[in-house]
Protein backbone atom coordinates (compact mmCIF):
# COMPACT_ATOMS: atom_id res chain seq x y z
CA UNK A 1 0.00 0.00 0.00
CA UNK A 2 1.34 2.89 -1.10
CA UNK A 3 1.91 6.05 1.63
CA UNK A 4 -0.04 8.79 2.12
CA UNK A 5 1.36 12.03 1.15
CA UNK A 6 0.73 15.88 2.79
CA UNK A 7 0.53 18.97 1.34
CA UNK A 8 3.02 21.16 3.48
CA UNK A 9 3.84 24.34 3.08
CA UNK A 10 7.23 24.66 5.36
CA UNK A 11 9.65 23.05 7.54
CA UNK A 12 11.27 24.99 9.59
CA UNK A 13 13.40 25.29 12.78
CA UNK A 14 12.81 28.33 14.94
CA UNK A 15 11.73 29.50 18.25
CA UNK A 16 8.06 29.21 19.50
CA UNK A 17 6.28 32.63 19.59
CA UNK A 18 3.59 31.88 21.35
CA UNK A 19 1.52 29.99 24.53
CA UNK A 20 3.44 29.28 27.34
CA UNK A 21 6.00 27.25 25.76
CA UNK A 22 7.19 30.75 24.13
CA UNK A 23 10.78 30.59 23.67
CA UNK A 24 11.46 26.87 22.95
CA UNK A 25 13.13 26.05 20.06
CA UNK A 26 11.17 24.30 17.94
CA UNK A 27 10.95 22.64 14.47
CA UNK A 28 7.70 23.61 12.65
CA UNK A 29 5.98 21.45 10.12
CA UNK A 30 3.28 23.81 8.65
CA UNK A 31 0.87 21.84 6.75
CA UNK A 32 -1.44 23.22 4.21
CA UNK A 33 -5.50 23.43 4.08
CA UNK A 34 -7.78 24.33 7.20
CA UNK A 35 -11.27 23.87 7.48
CA UNK A 36 -11.82 27.40 8.92
CA UNK A 37 -11.33 31.06 7.89
CA UNK A 38 -10.08 33.48 10.95
CA UNK A 39 -10.64 37.01 9.51
CA UNK A 40 -7.31 37.97 11.90
CA UNK A 41 -5.74 34.36 10.72
CA UNK A 42 -2.06 35.51 9.57
CA UNK A 43 -0.95 32.34 7.49
CA UNK A 44 -1.78 31.88 4.02
CA UNK A 45 -3.00 28.31 3.89
CA UNK A 46 -2.61 27.41 0.85
CA UNK A 47 -0.38 30.01 -1.18
CA UNK A 48 2.10 27.64 -2.70
CA UNK A 49 5.54 29.60 -2.09
CA UNK A 50 9.03 29.15 -4.17
CA UNK A 51 11.23 26.38 -3.25
CA UNK A 52 14.25 27.13 -1.07
CA UNK A 53 16.90 25.89 1.50
CA UNK A 54 18.77 28.69 3.46
CA UNK A 55 21.65 27.13 5.36
CA UNK A 56 21.36 29.01 8.47
CA UNK A 57 19.77 28.17 11.42
CA UNK A 58 16.31 29.62 11.69
CA UNK A 59 15.90 29.19 8.14
CA UNK A 60 12.80 27.51 6.30
CA UNK A 61 12.50 24.87 3.90
CA UNK A 62 9.50 26.44 1.51
CA UNK A 63 8.17 22.69 -0.20
CA UNK A 64 6.86 23.71 -3.71
CA UNK A 65 2.72 22.85 -3.51
CA UNK A 66 1.15 20.60 -4.70
CA UNK A 67 4.29 18.87 -3.95
CA UNK A 68 3.42 16.54 -1.47
CA UNK A 69 5.64 14.43 0.24
CA UNK A 70 5.73 11.28 1.82
CA UNK A 71 6.09 10.38 5.77
CA UNK A 72 9.67 8.99 5.07
CA UNK A 73 10.40 12.02 3.11
CA UNK A 74 9.51 14.71 6.03
CA UNK A 75 11.36 12.46 8.49
CA UNK A 76 14.32 12.95 6.65
CA UNK A 77 14.14 16.79 6.30
CA UNK A 78 13.86 16.99 9.78
CA UNK A 79 16.97 14.86 10.44
CA UNK A 80 18.72 17.32 8.88
CA UNK A 81 17.42 19.91 11.42
CA UNK A 82 19.15 18.55 14.01
CA UNK A 83 16.25 17.66 16.33
CA UNK A 84 18.30 16.28 19.61
CA UNK A 85 18.64 19.74 20.43
CA UNK A 86 14.63 20.63 20.19
CA UNK A 87 12.45 20.76 22.53
CA UNK A 88 9.65 19.40 20.29
CA UNK A 89 8.54 19.10 17.18
CA UNK A 90 5.18 21.33 16.59
CA UNK A 91 2.28 20.66 14.01
CA UNK A 92 0.67 23.95 12.64
CA UNK A 93 -0.61 24.90 9.46
CA UNK A 94 -3.52 25.62 8.85
CA UNK A 95 -5.42 23.12 10.57
CA UNK A 96 -2.80 19.65 10.71
CA UNK A 97 -5.70 17.32 11.97
CA UNK A 98 -6.92 17.69 8.50
CA UNK A 99 -3.95 14.87 7.87
CA UNK A 100 -4.44 12.52 10.46
CA UNK A 101 -3.48 9.30 8.12
CA UNK A 102 -0.10 10.93 7.18
CA UNK A 103 0.38 11.83 10.91
CA UNK A 104 -0.18 8.24 11.90
CA UNK A 105 2.35 7.21 9.75
CA UNK A 106 4.78 10.54 10.29
CA UNK A 107 4.62 10.58 14.24
CA UNK A 108 6.65 7.26 14.93
CA UNK A 109 9.09 8.40 12.40
CA UNK A 110 10.46 11.87 14.99
CA UNK A 111 11.76 10.25 18.00
CA UNK A 112 15.15 12.70 18.61
CA UNK A 113 13.23 15.43 20.08
CA UNK A 114 13.74 16.41 23.91
CA UNK A 115 9.71 16.88 24.52
CA UNK A 116 8.10 15.14 21.59
CA UNK A 117 5.15 15.88 19.66
CA UNK A 118 3.27 19.90 20.16
CA UNK A 119 0.19 20.07 18.27
CA UNK A 120 -1.03 23.84 17.24
CA UNK A 121 -4.74 23.16 16.66
CA UNK A 122 -7.96 25.42 16.33
CA UNK A 123 -9.83 22.57 18.65
CA UNK A 124 -12.70 21.68 15.97
CA UNK A 125 -11.47 17.95 15.14
CA UNK A 126 -12.44 15.94 18.24
CA UNK A 127 -12.56 12.78 16.06
CA UNK A 128 -9.35 13.72 13.76
CA UNK A 129 -7.67 14.14 17.69
CA UNK A 130 -9.03 10.73 18.43
CA UNK A 131 -7.10 9.16 16.10
CA UNK A 132 -3.86 10.43 16.82
CA UNK A 133 -4.14 11.39 20.84
CA UNK A 134 -1.81 8.65 21.71
CA UNK A 135 0.72 10.38 19.68
CA UNK A 136 0.98 13.53 20.91
CA UNK A 137 2.68 15.41 23.91
CA UNK A 138 1.19 19.06 23.90
CA UNK A 139 -1.37 20.36 22.98
CA UNK A 140 -1.96 24.06 21.96
CA UNK A 141 -5.71 24.13 21.59
CA UNK A 142 -7.05 27.56 20.43
CA UNK A 143 -11.04 28.65 21.40
CA UNK A 144 -12.46 30.67 18.89
CA UNK A 145 -13.93 33.45 19.93
CA UNK A 146 -17.14 33.62 16.99
CA UNK A 147 -17.32 37.09 16.48
CA UNK A 148 -13.07 38.13 16.95
CA UNK A 149 -12.58 35.02 14.39
CA UNK A 150 -15.52 36.32 12.40
CA UNK A 151 -16.61 32.08 11.76
CA UNK A 152 -19.55 30.00 12.79
CA UNK A 153 -19.64 29.19 16.80
CA UNK A 154 -17.59 26.07 17.20
CA UNK A 155 -18.66 25.59 20.93
CA UNK A 156 -19.83 21.83 20.90
CA UNK A 157 -16.54 20.87 19.36
CA UNK A 158 -14.58 22.91 21.31
CA UNK A 159 -16.14 21.35 24.41
CA UNK A 160 -15.88 17.66 22.72
CA UNK A 161 -12.05 18.26 22.05
CA UNK A 162 -10.89 19.86 25.09
CA UNK A 163 -12.66 16.72 27.00
CA UNK A 164 -10.62 14.05 24.68
CA UNK A 165 -7.43 16.99 25.24
CA UNK A 166 -7.21 16.91 29.11
CA UNK A 167 -5.14 14.19 29.75
CA UNK A 168 -2.41 15.44 27.82
CA UNK A 169 0.36 18.74 28.65
CA UNK A 170 -2.69 20.69 27.41
CA UNK A 171 -3.00 24.70 27.46
CA UNK A 172 -6.11 26.80 25.63
CA UNK A 173 -5.04 29.96 23.73
CA UNK A 174 -7.96 32.59 23.27
CA UNK A 175 -7.08 35.18 20.38
CA UNK A 176 -8.38 38.77 21.58
CA UNK A 177 -8.82 42.04 19.94
CA UNK A 178 -10.21 45.09 21.00
CA UNK A 179 -13.66 44.52 20.08
CA UNK A 180 -13.78 40.96 21.19
CA UNK A 181 -17.62 40.18 22.53
CA UNK A 182 -17.57 40.40 26.85
CA UNK A 183 -20.16 37.34 26.62
CA UNK A 184 -18.19 35.54 24.05
CA UNK A 185 -14.83 35.54 26.31
CA UNK A 186 -17.23 34.71 29.63
CA UNK A 187 -18.23 31.95 27.25
CA UNK A 188 -15.07 30.61 26.62
CA UNK A 189 -14.16 31.02 30.51
CA UNK A 190 -17.23 28.78 31.31
CA UNK A 191 -16.38 26.17 28.59
CA UNK A 192 -12.56 25.80 29.87
CA UNK A 193 -14.09 25.73 33.83
CA UNK A 194 -16.38 23.19 33.04
CA UNK A 195 -14.00 20.22 31.69
CA UNK A 196 -10.96 21.52 34.27
CA UNK A 197 -8.53 23.85 35.58
CA UNK A 198 -6.52 24.41 32.12
CA UNK A 199 -3.64 27.00 31.77
CA UNK A 200 -5.26 30.13 29.87
CA UNK A 201 -3.34 32.44 27.27
CA UNK A 202 -4.75 35.67 26.24
CA UNK A 203 -2.86 36.29 23.03
CA UNK A 204 -3.91 39.28 21.67
CA UNK A 205 -4.66 39.86 18.37
CA UNK A 206 -1.54 40.61 15.82
CA UNK A 207 -2.25 43.34 12.94
CA UNK A 208 -0.77 42.72 9.64
CA UNK A 209 1.70 45.89 10.67
CA UNK A 210 2.97 44.38 13.60
CA UNK A 211 0.60 45.93 16.31
CA UNK A 212 -0.99 43.97 18.60
CA UNK A 213 -4.94 45.11 18.81
CA UNK A 214 -5.86 44.82 22.47
CA UNK A 215 -4.76 47.23 24.89
CA UNK A 216 -2.79 46.65 28.61
CA UNK A 217 -5.53 47.53 30.33
CA UNK A 218 -8.38 45.33 28.45
CA UNK A 219 -6.01 42.29 28.62
CA UNK A 220 -5.12 43.23 32.58
CA UNK A 221 -9.43 43.36 32.81
CA UNK A 222 -9.93 39.84 31.02
CA UNK A 223 -7.13 38.30 32.83
CA UNK A 224 -8.32 39.18 36.11
CA UNK A 225 -11.46 38.30 35.14
CA UNK A 226 -10.03 34.85 34.07
CA UNK A 227 -8.21 34.36 37.41
CA UNK A 228 -10.93 34.52 39.53
CA UNK A 229 -11.68 31.29 37.90
CA UNK A 230 -8.57 29.40 36.51
CA UNK A 231 -4.87 28.88 38.25
CA UNK A 232 -2.97 29.88 35.37
CA UNK A 233 -4.02 32.51 33.30
CA UNK A 234 -1.06 34.55 30.83
CA UNK A 235 -1.24 37.42 28.31
CA UNK A 236 1.80 36.64 25.76
CA UNK A 237 1.27 38.58 22.32
CA UNK A 238 3.10 36.78 19.27
CA UNK A 239 6.49 37.55 20.31
CA UNK A 240 7.82 36.15 17.15
CA UNK A 241 6.64 39.11 15.22
CA UNK A 242 8.97 41.43 17.26
CA UNK A 243 11.98 39.28 17.45
CA UNK A 244 11.69 38.87 13.65
CA UNK A 245 11.83 34.85 14.08
CA UNK A 246 10.17 33.25 11.27
C1 LIG B 1 -1.85 29.92 12.19
S1 LIG B 1 -2.64 29.03 13.48
C2 LIG B 1 -2.39 27.34 12.93
C3 LIG B 1 -2.94 26.30 13.89
C4 LIG B 1 -4.46 26.21 14.00
N1 LIG B 1 -5.10 26.33 12.71
C5 LIG B 1 -5.01 27.22 15.00
O1 LIG B 1 -5.73 28.14 14.57
O2 LIG B 1 -4.71 27.04 16.20
C6 LIG B 1 -1.47 29.12 14.84
C7 LIG B 1 -1.83 30.13 15.92
O3 LIG B 1 -1.71 31.45 15.39
C8 LIG B 1 -2.78 32.23 15.91
N2 LIG B 1 -2.96 33.39 15.05
C9 LIG B 1 -3.14 33.39 13.72
N3 LIG B 1 -3.21 34.64 13.25
C10 LIG B 1 -3.06 35.47 14.34
C11 LIG B 1 -3.05 36.88 14.52
N4 LIG B 1 -3.19 37.72 13.49
N5 LIG B 1 -2.88 37.37 15.77
C12 LIG B 1 -2.73 36.53 16.83
N6 LIG B 1 -2.74 35.18 16.73
C13 LIG B 1 -2.90 34.67 15.49
C14 LIG B 1 -3.94 31.25 15.91
O4 LIG B 1 -5.00 31.72 16.71
C15 LIG B 1 -3.26 30.02 16.47
O5 LIG B 1 -3.21 30.11 17.90
N1 LIG C 1 8.06 31.44 15.79
C1 LIG C 1 6.83 31.01 15.56
N2 LIG C 1 6.05 30.61 16.61
C2 LIG C 1 4.81 30.13 16.34
N3 LIG C 1 3.86 29.66 17.21
C3 LIG C 1 2.76 29.27 16.51
C4 LIG C 1 3.00 29.46 15.16
C5 LIG C 1 2.09 29.01 14.09
O1 LIG C 1 1.98 29.64 13.02
O2 LIG C 1 1.51 27.92 14.31
C6 LIG C 1 4.30 30.04 15.03
C7 LIG C 1 5.10 30.53 13.95
O3 LIG C 1 4.67 30.58 12.79
N4 LIG C 1 6.35 30.97 14.27
S1 LIG D 1 -7.93 27.90 12.23
FE1 LIG D 1 -5.80 28.55 12.39
S2 LIG D 1 -4.94 28.31 10.28
FE2 LIG D 1 -7.17 28.14 10.15
S3 LIG D 1 -7.81 30.21 9.60
FE3 LIG D 1 -7.93 30.08 11.84
S4 LIG D 1 -5.95 30.78 12.61
FE4 LIG D 1 -5.71 30.38 10.40
MG1 LIG E 1 2.54 31.57 12.74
Amino acid sequence: MSSPVAPLIEIFSSIQGEGIWVGCRQIFLRFAGCNLACSYCDTPRNTPRHCRWEARPGSREFILLPNPLTPQEVALKIRKLNPAIHHSISLTGGEPLLHTSFLLELIPLLKETRHGIYLETNGTLPDSLERILPLVDIIAMDIKLPGTANIEPCWQEHRAFLKLARGKYLFVKLVVDEDSKPEEIERALDLICSVGDIPLVIQPVTTPEGKTRLKPEKAITWQSRALERLTDVRVIPQTHKFLGHL
